[in-house]
């Protein structure tokens, strides 16, 4: 199977309709005041509308009060909730709407880490691996690929530090479900994306997929 793409942090409809028109599969919103990249509510819905249906609309949240996600989750039309604070498995399902799916964050800081979220997030579709910051999240870094097991009870998304120099190397050791990029496509405006390397990121993303088949089929 394909590795899908997420690219995450949008803030600007043309970013936006580039992106789709490279193929990707999910679009990112962060929902964190903190962020640079924070959208409001109205300013994401209108975002929303820019994407294609069969482009997922991720809604990023730390450590929002469930009613305020279920608000904007529905005013927005977000298709998965990506939780990526310290929201424990029973706040993460009293936060999600009827329906939607939804992705944990773990910020890997060990192969332990990851063996434990496993087992505490088990209803959430995929678990998220972005590395350990003192933020939150969207630092850019990366971190030990060899934490992640080969076999793995949850479908895993990688990200944290992904570029598009790495994320070839990156889908060959994993072999993530999806891979998700923040800061490797950004331009110097940290709300904006920089269109040349948004192509050369899903270029390796399906270079990378045609090496794993070239080898699967030998
Ligand atoms: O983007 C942010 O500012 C942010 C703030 C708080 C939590 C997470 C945040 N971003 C996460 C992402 O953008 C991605 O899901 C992902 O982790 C990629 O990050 P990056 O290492 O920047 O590519």
């Amino acid at each position: 199977m394909r590795t899908r793409i997420k690219f995450c942090g949008f803030t600007d409809a043309g970013d936006l309709r580039d992106a789709a028109a490279l193929g990707i599969d999910a679009a990112g919103f962060v929902f964190y005041a903190k962020s640079p990249r924070h959208l409001d509510t109205d300013a994401a819905a209108a975002l929303r509308r820019v994407l294609p249906s069969w482009v997922s609309a991720v809604g990023l949240f730390v450590n929002a009060e469930p009613a305020e996600v279920r608000r904007i989750a529905s005013h927005v039309g977000l298709d998965v909730i990506q939780f990526h604070g310290d929201e424990s498995p029973e706040r993460c399902l009293a936060s999600v709407p009827d329906g939607l799916a939804w992705w944990r964050a773990v910020r890997m800081r060990s192969a332990g880490v990851l063996l434990e979220s496993f087992d505490r997030f088990g209803q959430a579709e995929a678990l998220l691996l972005d590395s350990f910051s003192h933020g939150y999240g969207g630092s850019g870094t990366g971190f030990d690929w060899s934490w992640i097991p080969a076999v793995r009870p949850l479908p895993v998304v990688l990200s944290g530090g992904l570029t598009p120099d790495n994320v070839a190397d990156a889908i060959a050791a994993v072999r993530p479900s999806a891979v998700d990029v923040s800061s490797g496509i950004q331009s110097d405006d940290p709300r904006r994306k920089a269109l040349a390397r948004m192509e050369r990121f899903v270029a390796e993303v399906l270079r990378a997929d045609a090496k794993l088949c070239q080898t699967s089929t030998r």
